[in-house]
This record gives C-alpha cells, sequence and structure tokens, in this order.
C-alpha cells in the first residue's frame, strides 16, 4: 500500500466503494432522516424552549416572554382550525398595525397551514375590498381601529382591540385554543411537508399602480430570514424596533429573524416621532427597521439626541441620500442601506462597509453607502442588464435594469400568470428599476424605470436631482418627476417641503434653489422649476409616489403618467 497520502486516500476510497459501490451506482439518498421542510414556524417553538422567559414582544406597558409568545400562537393555530375552520391553503387576512396580535398571526396562520394575508391599514374600504376579493379570504381579522374598512365585507371578521384583555374578542378567540395548547402544545398542529408551498401573500403598495399579490414560500421565508440575521447581526440582545409595518412585505421577514435568535421585538401602534425617540432610550433598541422619508422626520425631531449605544438603522425601501446617512451618524444611527423589492422577500442587496473605508472625509463614507451594493449571502444572483439582457460596463455609467435569480425571489404574482410571466421573462426577474455597476461591482440605482426623465435624449436621474437638492441646509424633503417642456420633451421638476422652524432670514424660494442646483450639476439636469409644497404624497411605508406628482404635471396629456 502507498505512503503517498494522495494513494492512501484512493486506496480507501476503493476499499468504500468495494463496500457501497462507485458514484453513480449506488448513492446516498435524501430521506426522513437527513431532510425536514424548510419553515419559519419551528423558530418559534425552538426559541420558547430554549429561552422560555426571555422577553419577545414590548408593546408599551404589555410584555410576553417566548413561553408567552409561544403559548398564545399555539392557541390562535387551534382556535383557526377548530374555531374558525381554517384549512390548508386557505388565505386568512389580517388588517392590524404593528400589534402583538400581528406578530402573533405572522406564525400562527403558517402553524395551521394557511396563507397569511397582511393588508395595509392606510388603504381605503374599495382597495381592501379589492384584496379581500382578489385573494379568495375566507375570514379577516382586523383592529378596531381600522373595522370601518371591512364595514361592508361579507366575511366572518375578528376584531383585535388591542387590549390584551379577556373582553377582547381576539382574546376571547384564543381561550378556545389555550387547552390543546397546553396539553398538546405543537405536535397537535401538523405542519407542511412542503417548503415551496405558499406561505404568505403581500399585495405590493401600489407606488407605481395596481397592487399585485406576491406569494411567498416556507423556504423563502426562512432563507430571507436566516440572511438577515448575517446581514444585521442580530443576536439574543438585540432589542428591535419594527417601524416597517409588518403588513409591508412582513416586515422584509425581521419577525422570523427575530424569533430565530431570540430577541426582542419592540412594537408600535403609529409612527410618532417623540414616541420612537423615547422608546429607543427607554427599551434600549439595538435595531430598527425603516424607509428613509421617515428617518429624515426622526433626525429632525425636537427630541432628537445622541444615543447612549449605537443604534443600527436597516435602511430601505428608497435610496437615503448622503446628507441623511451623516446626519444620522451624528445620533449614533448608523444605517445599513439595504435595497429589494417586495418581490425578492425585502432587501436583498447591501452597501458593504469596505475596509479602508474608515479613511474616507464622512461625506465621501455617506456618498459610498448611499450605492445599494452588492447580494446578501443567501440571495444567490443579480445583474444590471440592457435591453437585450447583455450585461452593463462596471463603468458607473452605462445604465440597464437590475434582474435577480435565486432562493429570494417571489413564487409569483397570485392569480395573475401573465404579470408572472413578464415578470420572469427569460428567466429572470425583472425588477423595474435603473441602475449603474461601478468599477468594484455595487450597483447604484438611478430610478424606477417609471421615474426616469428623458430630456433632449439625455436620461437625468431624479435621485440624482434629489440628492443635490437635499444637500441644501433648508431642504427637508424633495421628489423630483419629469414635467413637460416644448423644447426638450421633458425636463426635472422639484418638490421640496423646508424645514420645519426655520429661521427667517434661512427660508429660500424654488428659484434660489434651482441657482443652487446649477452651482453644482450640470445645466440639462438642473429643474426647471422647483416649487415648496407643504407635504408630499406618500404610500402607507413612507415611499413618494411620484406617479401622484407626475400625474399633476401632465394632466391632459397622454404621456408619463405612470
Ligand atoms: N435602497 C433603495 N434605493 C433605491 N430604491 C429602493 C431601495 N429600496 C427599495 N427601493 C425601491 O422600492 C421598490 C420596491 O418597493 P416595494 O416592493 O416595496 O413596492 P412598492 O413601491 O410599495 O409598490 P409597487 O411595487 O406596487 O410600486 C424597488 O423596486 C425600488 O424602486
Amino acid at each position: 500500500m502507498s505512503c503517498n497520502p494522495v494513494n492512501v486516500a484512493k486506496d480507501r476510497l476503493q476499499q468504500i466503494y468495494q463496500t457501497i459501490g462507485a458514484p453513480g451506482r449506488i448513492r446516498p439518498s435524501i430521506n426522513k432522516a437527513n431532510r425536514t421542510e424548510l419553515n419559519p414556524v419551528y423558530f418559534l417553538a425552538r426559541s420558547a424552549t430554549v429561552y422560555p422567559s426571555k422577553t419577545a414582544v414590548v408593546h408599551g406597558e404589555r410584555r410576553y416572554t417566548y413561553k408567552e409568545l409561544n403559548r398564545r400562537t399555539v392557541a390562535l393555530a387551534y382556535a383557526l382550525k377548530e374555531q374558525l375552520n381554517v384549512r390548508r391553503g386557505d388565505r386568512v387576512a389580517i388588517i392590524a398595525p404593528n400589534i402583538p396580535a400581528m406578530l402573533e398571526a405572522h406564525f400562527a396562520i403558517p402553524a395551521a397551514n394557511a396563507i397569511i394575508c397582511a393588508i395595509n391599514t392606510r388603504l381605503v374600504p374599495s382597495e381592501v375590498a379589492y384584496i379581500l376579493e382578489h385573494s379568495g379570504s375566507t375570514i379577516v381579522f382586523c383592529d378596531a381601529e381600522f373595522k370601518d374598512l371591512i364595514k361592508d365585507s361579507p366575511l366572518p371578521k375578528i376584531i383585535i382591540e388591542d387590549t390584551g384583555l379577556a373582553s377582547d374578542p381576539y382574546e376571547q378567540l384564543l381561550q378556545t385554543g389555550y387547552s390543546k395548547a397546553d396539553t398538546l402544545g405543537w405536535s397537535g398542529l401538523d405542519q407542511t411537508d412542503n417548503e415551496e408551498e405558499e406561505v404568505s401573500l403581500c399585495y405590493t403598495s401600489g407606488t407605481t399602480g395596481k397592487p399585485k399579490g406576491v406569494v411567498f414560500t416556507y423556504r423563502g421565508l426562512y432563507l430571507a430570514a436566516l440572511g438577515n440575521l448575517i446581514e444585521a447581526q442580530l443576536n439574543f440582545d438585540s432589542v428591535h424596533l419594527f417601524i416597517v409595518p409588518l403588513f409591508h412585505a412582513n416586515a422584509w421577514m425581521y419577525p422570523y429573524s427575530l424569533t430565530a435568535v431570540a430577541g426582542t421585538h419592540v412594537m408600535l401602534r403609529k409612527i410618532d416621532y417623540d414616541q420612537i425617540w423615547k422608546v429607543m432610550v427607554d427599551e434600549k433598541v439595538t435595531h430598527l427597521n425603516s424607509a428613509p422619508t421617515i428617518l429624515i422626520q426622526l433626525v429632525h425631531n425636537p427630541n432628537a439626541r445622541k444615543l447612549p449605544k449605537t443604534v443600527t438603522c436597516i435602511v430601505g425601501g428608497s435610496a437615503p441620500t448622503a446628507t441623511l446617512i451623516a446626519k444620522m451618524r451624528e445620533f449614533g444611527m448608523e444605517a445599513a442601506h439595504v435595497y429589494g423589492l417586495t418581490e425578492t422577500y425585502g432587501p436583498v442587496v447591501r452597501s458593504y462597509y469596505q475596509p479602508g473605508f474608515e479613511k474616507l472625509s464622512a461625506e465621501e463614507l455617506a456618498k459610498q453607502l448611499a450605492r445599494q451594493g452588492h447580494v446578501y449571502v443567501v440571495s444567490d444572483d443579480l445583474r444590471v442588464v440592457d435591453s437585450e439582457m447583455n450585461d452593463v460596463a462596471l463603468d458607473g455609467k452605462q445604465a440597464g435594469e437590475i434582474v435577480f435569480r435565486g432562493n429570494l425571489v417571489m413564487k409569483g404574482y397570485y392569480n395573475d400568470p401573465e404579470a408572472t410571466a413578464k415578470a420572469f421573462k427569460g428567466g429572470w426577474f425583472h425588477s423595474g428599476d435603473i441602475a449603474v455597476r461601478h468599477p468594484d461591482g455595487y450597483i447604484a440605482i438611478q430610478d424606477r424605470s417609471k421615474d426616469i426623465i428623458i430630456s433632449g435624449g439625455e436620461n437625468i436621474s431624479t435621485l440624482e436631482v434629489e440628492s443635490c437638492i437635499s444637500q441644501h441646509p433648508a431642504v427637508l424633503e424633495v421628489a423630483v418627476v419629469a414635467t413637460p417642456s416644448e423644447r426638450w420633451g421633458e425636463t426635472p421638476k422639484g418638490f421640496v417641503v423646508l424645514k420645519p422652524d426655520l429661521a427667517a432670514d434661512k427660508i429660500v424660494d424654488g428659484q434660489a434653489l434651482v441657482k443652487f442646483c446649477k452651482e453644482r450639476m450640470a445645466g440639462f439636469k438642473c429643474p426647471s422649476s422647483i416649487v415648496i409644497v407643504k407635504e408630499l404624497p406618500k404610500t402607507s411605508t413612507g415611499k413618494l409616489q411620484k406617479y401622484v406628482l407626475r400625474e399633476q404635471e401632465w394632466k391632459g396629456q397622454q404621456k408619463r403618467i405612470n
């Protein structure tokens, strides 16, 4: 027998092959012992076993440990099956802000093998009716504050008063499930035998048009949850403030991530900036997730102060400007800039901090971090391509569409084969976002394809123009859209909200802001006009609805509404 280690290994392999057969003939198989379906509801069962007394939920004065959260969730799952007759694959709708019942529903509905359809509380009754009908929901849970949204719905309704008291109809429903939760626990609830089954149905908020029902699978939820753990570095000590609503892409799967590591979920019924500052300090918040528009208001709130410990802010939903990222740092809020869509289970791209960035000036660093970056470790592949699906050059100039492929792409749009086929054209998911790619491979979004301005044949990124205007010290918020121009076809027009309580000599008008832009950027990119407005149209998640502004500009003209 050879003494050469390579040959020794070969001999050993020969012996093994003689016993079990060479590869390609007899191979080990996947079986029940070495495979289970990826299912994020197990995170809760496990954390309740490992850390029963750890605080799982903080909601004002109310607190639940993991043992209590688990008991309530399991009871709800039994109630869904036995009281409400929910069957595998049924859609169960819930309309609620970030409250404990909403978190419980995110585990209990999948635990009952049903599909959760969490609906935006800011919609109007007709929009809610559309989603209930389109999703084919069989039951609707609704927070009492929003019950008018479903007053005409024929579906069975469970009202959540969000008191936690025995008189609350939601609590009464839980009561019916406690005995089984205490005796059988999870063992009486059959879990899915197919991780590719639908588990969640999220309707996009309609920044660009009619909402579409994005279908998530157990497997996707599970992997997205693990992705967040890696990217946001969540652990047992994490105290996460949910600013992104759970009805928006399941708050980017953070409920599952936090639960996996037995972190603490801090809930808030509504966006109240004074309250957010108070909670951040009182609850020793370590992480939050939010859209930039909310963070802009937060850093300009009179209660803004330097935080005792750095808070990691996962910022996504739109691009934070370099100005915002730098301002957040002053208060001890470190921005982890992320990008994604509902269709990708929320964020799947991150602007990574590189060795050497510490040498950059604050301004240069903020500029680097305002780019969207690279894909998460769990999200496989991303390209930026032209209309022929060729990759754009890594030159920071040639723009193309961002397309995705991998485990964190939705299963499809619910009951919408046409939209699904369009989104998956050529075997890639088409995001509709236009970006360039820098020599270091970082992507930088220029615009949504519908937002980009084409002036005299030149493409203008509205984000670039907005970023320039936002550097003016009097500017709080800005949106730039295309306005008609006889000479150029279209030109940029700015809408600006000024900071509150500006001293008289600091107040500026639109002309001064146009001049400010002319001193800083190429003439063709400068807005033809800028108007000062009181507020900007936004979705419930705080995203600018540029199409509303475009509609005003292009009234009566065919082009450019959407
Ligand atoms: N970090 C970011 N930078 C720039 N844009 C972003 C960022 N994160 C998200 N976006 C924008 O948000 C979009 C995803 O939004 P989302 O899936 O939440 O849908 P929506 O805007 O609420 O609704 P709809 O898809 O119906 O317009 C992306 O396609 C992109 O345009």
